[in-house]
């Protein structure tokens, strides 16, 4: 990130129209770059995300021995084999990427390597004893900083024990740590998952080969990984991220006028949960040409101004659209009547706290919103354009994308505008977010 704080005014929009592509999956392409980089030979990933938070995970896999690079619109990685990665020289910036760090703690867990993690003011904030806890019972050791947090050293353990893990929290990137840790574990390692996340790495794990076997028991999932896996190289195409399409979908469906189509989205039903609780709430979002893209289903979305009206959201949809709350709670905010939200605690722990910033960053718009422990209760203005006090309402990020981006589309759907205090955070998930809104508002 450059060093000066960038704020924009995000203004009124006239009507959203045309077709746009959003960029790749982050967590796909956080993926892609990990299992390539444990592969022999040469995986080729196109669509990659370019976001920071990806090209975090590219450097720190670099710095393990990995050959990263981008070939044309390839990404082509040669990958070091499973229990192949190198001990890295310096420390490695995991900047913004809760994401990355996590996954990798689970990689570097069972190779015999040291590796000192960093980030950046938020992340440095972010609890990893999560992911600690079930890695430190395979067998590495963690030095965190006070209260669990970034930086910390870690030393993992080859061969390291298998476990059985019952996930305490709904949380992908824990499974997907320990995952990654079993495919260097002799014999088999199992999570178990009383309510499902997102499965892209199962997915995946399974696509380059690995041995895993996914059964439901008693409604929960049971995850099984064959350790000392090999993995083959493969090519993969990464469809576009479902949480970026979010702010489009939200803002075409609040100004009036627009009828925007969104080509190329992921629509993995542990994904999906933010077009189904829309359609509840009277949007009018259309699939087309559904078909699968690297093994995920994928479609294009076409959306057209509707009313909204507020609902109460099932708190059990939550991990399926975990990242698209601060959004809806800004499609909440212009709806007719009251949306109330539950179960939302791990917003808490997010790049930021995401309920108290967006209950702040709204009420600052001009939005009726009430904080509960666990959620947000919006009474919307029945489609009346949010009106705060005086001039532009000025709103805090605290180092948030998504906190960025929902307070830009809340701008758009405002009388006098919302001044996000910092647009740079934008870039750690969708570097041209500014470009094609002003594009489609053209
Ligand atoms: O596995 C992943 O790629 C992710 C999992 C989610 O985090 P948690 O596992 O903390 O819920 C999500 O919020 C994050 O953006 C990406
Ligand atoms: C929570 C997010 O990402 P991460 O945990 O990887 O920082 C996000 O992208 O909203």
């Amino acid at each position: 990130m450059n060093d000066l704080p960038r704020p924009r005014r995000f203004l009124p929009s006239g009507p959203l129209r045309g077709r746009i592509r959003v960029p790749g999956d982050k967590s796909i392409s956080h993926r892609a770059l990990m299992l390539g980089a444990l592969a022999v030979g040469e995986t080729r990933a196109s669509g990659l995300l370019e976001g920071e938070d990806v090209l975090a995970t590219a450097a720190a896999l670099r710095a393990c021995g990995a050959t990263i690079a981008k070939q044309g619109d390839t990404w082509s990685i040669h990958g070091v084999g499973v229990g192949g990665l190198l001990q890295p020289e310096n420390a490695l910036d995991m900047g913004n990427s809760g994401t990355s760090t996590r996954l990798l703690m689970g990689l570097f867990a069972s190779h015999a390597i040291t590796a000192v993690l960093i980030g950046d003011a938020s992340l440095s904030k972010r609890p990893m004893g999560r992911a600690i806890e079930p890695l430190s019972r395979m067998g590495a050791s963690f030095t965190p900083s006070p209260g669990g947090t970034l930086p910390l050293t870690m030393e993992g353990l080859c061969p390291a024990v298998p476990i059985e893990y019952r996930l305490p929290v709904a949380s992908a990137q824990v499974k997907s740590a320990v995952l990654l840790a079993g495919l260097n574990t002799p014999g088999v390692t199992t999570v178990i998952e009383p309510v499902p996340t997102r499965d892209h790495s199962e997915r995946m794990l399974r696509g380059f080969g690995a041995e895993l076997e996914v059964e439901e028991l008693g409604g929960e999932r049971v995850i099984r990984i064959h350790g000392e896996a090999e993995l083959r190289p493969q090519t993969i195409e990464v469809p576009g991220d479902p949480s970026s399409a979010a702010f489009f979908l939200v803002a075409a469906s609040l100004v009036e006028g627009s009828d925007l189509t969104i080509e190329n989205v992921g629509l993995n039903p542990t994904r999906a949960g933010l077009v189904a609780v829309l359609r509840q709430m009277g949007a009018s979002i259309e699939e087309m040409d559904a078909r699968e893209v690297g093994g995920e289903p994928v479609a294009d979305l076409r959306v057209r101004h509707a009313s909204l009206t507020g609902i109460e959201v099932d708190p059990a949809i939550a991990p399926s659209m975990i990242d698209e709350f601060p959004v809806l709670f800004v499609a909440a905010a212009l709806a007719q009547g009251r949306t109330v939200t539950r179960g939302l605690e791990e917003l808490r722990v997010k790049e930021s706290d995401r309920i108290a910033a967006m209950a702040a960053a709204l009420t600052a718009a001009g939005a009726r919103v009430e904080e509960t422990a666990d959620g947000l209760i919006v009474e919307g203005t029945g489609g009346d354009p949010l009106a705060g006090t005086g001039e532009a309402a000025a709103v805090v990020t605290h180092l948030d994308h998504r906190i960025a981006m929902s307070m830009a589309v809340a701008g758009l759907a405002s009388r006098k505008g919302v001044e996000i205090d910092d647009t740079r955070p934008i870039g750690t998930s969708f570097p041209d977010f500014e470009s094609l809104l002003d594009r489609c508002q053209a």
